[in-house]
């Protein structure tokens, strides 16, 4: 199993450039089960979960061709398909629920396992069904799969006016996915309000789709009969970018962020600048300039949805916290387990109390070198970052989490300076 080797202390310069979004990706490259036509992404991150999901749609009989040196890839989904997302797929990947909204719209049926839980907590999927439901869709769930198909006599979804009871990602995606195809109209109130999901629904337009509101709290979606083929950059990575401007932040120095969109950062960026950390926004990309974590001030937070401070950057900014000066509150509002990184940045000699959905950092510590295992995706990030300044060497066990959702970002480090390496 591959292992990082990390020796901390040095100060991070150079220029990295960000990759596609995996959790714009993801939903995209479900998009393609909507229409017959070819549709063509580009700037598709090299990562596991992409890798995944590609296995699972060319189970489904989904053509799928990769080209060019940007992430170029090109996906056709002609019938027959075959409905089914098998359990040995769905459960190394949460995100594989994303097929059922276009499985249904499209075959009117679909078979697809049930994720379960996972390290952030239990993700129930109940919100996903409780709207295909309301578009008419009749759902079982037996022997841990969802079995969807359409009421008897139905050859299409149904739009409805739908409530979610809490915000959710992929829900939204799903079932403004599922909308597109639908007979009538569909309203999602209480929606996700993410660039993922803006994205997305750029996408969906492209391929002709009728969606207004995206990027608001009330999507409307108009049904049309069939979907064609598009072509769709994958928008940049802003978990990806905001990693590195903490890795930055801590390990002091000065990097440019090639492709970054400071403008899907405001929350992360706003407590950096109130940290000291020099962060400027340019139309191409973003810099940041770092005098290191120790002369820095620590922020407290709390996660909240979109465009309040993402629960993927909570891991890595208390990574930062725990060097900065000063305490600080971290609440998670969003996963009620996800603090599993706390007990791995207490090895490298953090000051950590967690009481309920916070967790109290003492910072200003000097962190040192260990071994360390990584526990989920964004856990083995903040523990990247925390080993950058730590005195020392640090191995952090069980990467293939960090390989399910970062580019190549030990590559990416050591272009910067990083005395980084993967080992077996
Ligand atoms: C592939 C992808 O895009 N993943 C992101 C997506 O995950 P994902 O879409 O799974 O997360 P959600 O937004 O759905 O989850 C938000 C909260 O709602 C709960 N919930 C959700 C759906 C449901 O049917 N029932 C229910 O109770 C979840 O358990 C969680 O407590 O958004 C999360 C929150 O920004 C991010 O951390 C993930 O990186
Ligand atoms: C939790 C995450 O991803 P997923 O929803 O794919 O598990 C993440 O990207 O931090």
């Amino acid at each position: 199993m591959d292992r990082l080797r990390i020796r901390g202390g040095l100060p991070l310069h150079g220029e990295v450039p960000i990759s596609g979004a995996k959790n714009a990706a993801l939903p995209e490259l479900c998009a393609a089960l909507l229409s017959a036509e070819p549709l063509t992404l580009r700037n598709v991150p090299r990562l596991r979960d992409v890798a995944t999901m590609r296995t699972l749609l060319e189970g489904m009989g989904v053509q799928v061709r990769t080209h060019g040196e940007r992430g170029g890839m090109t996906l056709q989904a002609r019938e027959p398909l075959q409905p089914l997302a098998p359990y040995e797929l769905v459960k190394t990947m949460r995100a594989s629920i994303l097929v059922l909204g276009p499985l249904l719209a499209r075959c009117g049926r679909a078979r697809v396992s049930l994720p379960g839980g996972c390290a952030i907590g239990s993700r129930p999927v109940d919100q996903h069904i409780k709207g295909l439901q309301a578009m008419g869709a009749e759902i079982t769930v037996e022997h841990g799969y969802i079995e969807a198909r359409l009421a008897a006599g139905r050859t299409r979804l149904r739009g409805a006016r739908i409530t979610t009871d809490m915000v959710t990602v992929t829900g939204t995606e799903n079932l403004m996915m599922a909308a597109t195809l639908a007979e009538g109209e569909t309203v999602l109130e209480n929606a996700a309000q993410e660039p993922e999901v803006v994205d997305l629904a750029e996408l969906l337009i492209a391929m002709g789709a009728r969606i207004e509101g995206h990027g608001s709290s009330r999507i409307h979606i108009q049904g049309v009969p069939a979907l064609r083929g598009a072509e769709h950059t994958v928008v940049a990575d802003r978990i990806e970018a905001g990693t590195f401007l903490c890795a930055v932040a801590a390990a002091g120095g000065q990097a440019w962020l090639r492709g970054a969109r400071a403008d899907h950062l405001d929350a992360v960026v706003d407590k950096l600048l109130a940290a000291g950390v020099q962060v400027q926004a340019q139309p191409d990309g973003m810099g940041v300039a770092s005098p290191g974590g120790a002369a820095l001030r620590a922020q407290s937070f709390r996660t909240t949805e979109y465009p309040g401070f993402p629960t993927d950057m909570q891991a890595q900014f208390m990574a930062l916290n725990c060097v900065a000066q000063g305490p600080s509150a971290v609440t998670e509002t969003i996963f009620e387990n996800r603090f599993m990184h706390v007990q791995e940045l207490v090895r490298l000699g953090a000051q950590i109390r967690i009481d309920g959905r916070t967790a109290f950092v003492e910072g200003g510590q000097r962190l040192s070198g260990a071994t360390v295992m990584a526990t989920d995706l964004r856990a083995s990030a903040s523990l990247v970052i925390a080993a950058l300044v730590a005195e020392g060497e640090t191995v952090v066990e069980r990467i293939y989490h960090l390989d399910r959702g970062y580019d190549q970002m030990e590559r990416k480090l050591r272009a910067l300076g990083a005395d980084i390496e993967r080992i077996a």
